[in-house]
């Protein structure tokens, strides 16, 4: 039934105003005004088709991502649109490219590591698009060693210049985005080698490719590293490997904000760390954190709007039977997940907030907070994408076997959200740098250095080690400040501990890697407690709206409780809850989940997706699921003919000798 809103009884039962609700998703009114304009626009215009993307082979999967992007960039020049609006529109054409890589690394390494002449050089070719960059770090032998890599640079001071060299098969540079077939030029971190010394990994902005025919230049071997998991999904995107024969490039092409090399060949050290060298990852991260909200908030919209339109079972004499959303099983598989979206939302809307800080403090030369937002971005980064991708999955599996379609869109979001645990940082290579981290500030305690930011806690730490959980009743449980203390004390005595275990170790280096599995465990606690005390911490703030605050403390509260379930060992473990409080948490978490039910459908009508964003038969605004797959299937390419392709060479020959051998 065409225009029917099957979902209409769902959306009726809602106890808040969810256009406010779509306001606190949005981060601003003005911020929801330019999402929801543009990704209609996106949706109206038929050159951003999606939806056939799983049967084009990859060829011609990658020339249509190349048209996209041109209609793309046609459309943000024709409308003349801000810098805000275009980034939502290639948001909302949804499918990886090159221009992730430029808009997202390429222009931010310029910006963070340049200096202020070669910013005035280069940023304005990359703004027009005059060159098309991508950021060259990881080779085929190291990726999260970034210590590691080979690729050099070699000062020459005859002619001024550096010679670019790949010494060994391993140093190719391996996986970047935008290099196999596109990029004109590259910032590749090299090893800096002045008069046989060598200074360390640094930043060099190369061209790559002629302005004129797109051929390589001399000296560079470029190419595409072939297919990657799943069809369609990333395989839209060209990641490359690029290979340096003596390739020489002008000094002034060394990004020179961090560390200079003079007209002479001395090498010099300004005054800001060398750490920010690695400043464009700390700005990714942070973008990859409050991107998993949305691919999570995707995933969720899908299963949440399908789980109400499902029924199975409980038919009572002939009636309807029941919404699968309405089993408790479901609800406890589905209801953290939809409160992750929320609670990964307002950490990110946070994270962006101390990158910013950390960002102006830099340039007033204050290096004070760069370890923390280091740890923050590397944690968070590691958190969210782990718990996205599995939450992906999860969705998938709430939808049953039509969830395994790809006319579900979850199989590609799967696919193309996958390897945010992988790039910008292995999550695990990550959790280790937290952990370092909270062992330095655990170190520092008795020094009488205060702890701050995010580890204040830890300031605590004599009564976070003795205190006892307050709970008597189930509601206690709905309290902010005792949840707060029961992840504090659970991540505060998990560093201890690890700290007291390393003192056994005479090379703490040995004991790191020894103890490196609890370490991780340690640094999960304390990163899951930054997202537990943002959610408490937004829910101080003014919300408007009826009801909406009411529902975001439910959401808050699912969250909490939920990740105190799942962690249940560690809370046991480390005493900060008796075994009767866990279980009166579990009949709170129950209670929660009721009081989600009927504002399911709403919450996560909040996201303000359309359906071509979704790209989902299964999450369709109007719950019209079944007619409209049972469309889908019908476009499949082996439907094209009754008779398959192959019937007279394979399926014939076999029949008739089946029935050779029957009459034998
Ligand atoms: C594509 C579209 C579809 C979907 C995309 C979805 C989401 C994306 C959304 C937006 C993003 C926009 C654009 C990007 C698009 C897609 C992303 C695609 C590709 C990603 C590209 C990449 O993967 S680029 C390569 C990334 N590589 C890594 O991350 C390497 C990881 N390794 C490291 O970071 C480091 O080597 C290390 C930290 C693990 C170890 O370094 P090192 O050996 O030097 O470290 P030590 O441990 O000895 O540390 C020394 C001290 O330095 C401190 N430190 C380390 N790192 C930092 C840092 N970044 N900042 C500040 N300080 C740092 C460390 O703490 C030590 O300090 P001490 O005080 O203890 O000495
Ligand atoms: C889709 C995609 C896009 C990418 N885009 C880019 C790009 O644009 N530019 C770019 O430069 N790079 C890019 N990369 C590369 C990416 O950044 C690296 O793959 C990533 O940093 C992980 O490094 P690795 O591959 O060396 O993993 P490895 O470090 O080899 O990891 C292998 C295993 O070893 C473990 N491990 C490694 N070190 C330790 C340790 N110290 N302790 C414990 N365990 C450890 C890891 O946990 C993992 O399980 C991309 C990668 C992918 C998948």
């Amino acid at each position: 039934m065409e225009g029917v809103d099957h979902l209409a009884s769902e959306r009726s039962r809602a106890q808040f105003d969810v256009e406010e609700m779509k306001v606190v998703w949005a981060g601003s009114r003005h911020a929801l005004e330019v999402s929801d304009r543009i990704s209609r626009l996106v949706a109206s215009d038929p050159a951003f088709r999606k939806d056939n993307r799983t049967s084009l082979s990859r060829k011609e999967l990658f020339k249509n991502t190349l048209r996209k992007t041109a209609h793309a960039w046609k459309r943000i020049t024709e409308l003349r649109l801000s810098e805000e609006e275009a980034s939502r529109l290639r948001f909302y054409v949804d499918e990886p490219a090159f221009t992730d890589l430029h808009w997202g690394m390429f222009i931010p390494a310029i910006k963070g590591q340049g200096t202020e002449e070669q910013l005035q050089k280069w940023l304005p070719l990359a703004y027009k698009m005059q060159i098309i960059g991508c950021y060259a770090q990881t080779e085929l032998g190291h990726g999260s060693n970034v210590q590691g890599l080979e690729t050099t640079a070699t000062f020459d001071p005859q002619t001024d210049e550096f010679i670019i060299h790949s010494p060994t098969l391993t140093s190719s540079k391996w996986w970047p985005g935008g290099l196999g077939k596109v990029s004109t030029h590259a910032v590749i971190y090299a090893r800096l080698i002045i008069d046989g010394k060598d200074y360390g990994v640094n930043g060099f902005i190369v061209q790559l490719r002629s302005m004129d025919d797109h051929l390589p230049l001399p000296g560079i071997t470029v190419g595409d590293i072939g297919m990657k998991f799943g069809s369609g999904a990333y395989n839209t995107m060209d990641n490359g490997v690029l290979r340096f024969d003596h390739v020489r490039i002008p000094r002034d092409q060394m990004l020179m904000r961090v560390s200079q090399v003079t007209r002479e060949g001395k090498f010099v050290q300004s005054n800001v760390p060398r750490q920010l060298v690695y400043g464009t990852m700390v700005y990714v991260r942070q973008t990859i954190v409050a991107d998993a909200s949305c691919a999570l908030s995707r995933a969720v919209c899908i299963a949440t709007r399908y789980s109400a339109v499902r029924r199975q079972f409980g038919s009572q004499n002939g009636g309807v039977e029941t919404q699968v959303i309405d089993y408790k099983t479901q609800q406890s598989r589905l209801f953290p997940l939809l409160a992750s979206a929320y609670a990964f939302r307002f950490v990110g809307e946070w994270l962006k907030w101390l990158y910013t800080d950390v960002t102006q403090r830099l340039q007033a030369n204050d290096f004070s907070t760069l370890p923390e937002a280091h740890a923050c971005t590397a944690g968070l980064k590691s958190l969210t994408t782990s718990a996205t991708a599995d939450g992906i999955e999860e969705c998938r599996k709430l939808c049953g076997g039509h969830g395994y379609l790809c006319s579900s869109g979850l199989p590609e979001l799967f696919a193309v959200y996958v390897p945010a645990c992988t790039y910008e940082g292995d999550n695990i290579v990550l959790l280790l740098q937290v952990a370092r981290f909270l062992m330095k500030t655990v170190s520092q305690l008795g020094s009488g250095k205060k702890p701050v930011g995010t580890t204040a806690y830890m300031g605590r730490v004599d009564q976070l080690m003795q205190c006892h959980c307050a709970v008597q009743r189930a509601e206690d449980w709905l309290k902010p400040s005792v949840i707060l203390e029961a992840f504090e004390a659970r991540s505060a005595r998990m560093s201890v501990a690890c700290a007291q275990n390393l003192t056994n170790f005479a090379n703490p280096e040995e004991g790191f890697l020894e103890l490196s599995a609890d370490l991780t465990e340690a640094a999960v606690a304390h990163c899951q407690l930054i997202v537990v005390s943002k959610f408490i911490e937004k829910l101080k703030q003014d919300i408007p709206g009826k009801g909406v605050k009411e529902q975001l403390e439910i959401l808050c509260n699912i969250y909490a409780l939920f990740l105190l379930h799942k962690h249940l060992g560690d809370f046991l473990k480390t005493g900060c809850i008796s075994p009767k409080q866990a279980s009166l948490a579990n009949d709170q978490l129950r209670s929660l989940y009721s009081q989600a039910r009927p504002n399911a459908i709403a919450l996560v009508d909040a996201f303000d997706y359309t359906d071509h964003f979704l790209g989902s038969v299964l999450g369709r605004y109007d719950g019209n699921v079944y007619p409209k797959l049972y469309e889908e299937a019908w476009k499949d390419p082996l439907n094209d003919s009754v008779v398959p392709d192959g019937y007279q060479e394979y399926i014939r020959p076999m029949l008739k000798q089946q029935l050779r051998n029957a009459r034998l």
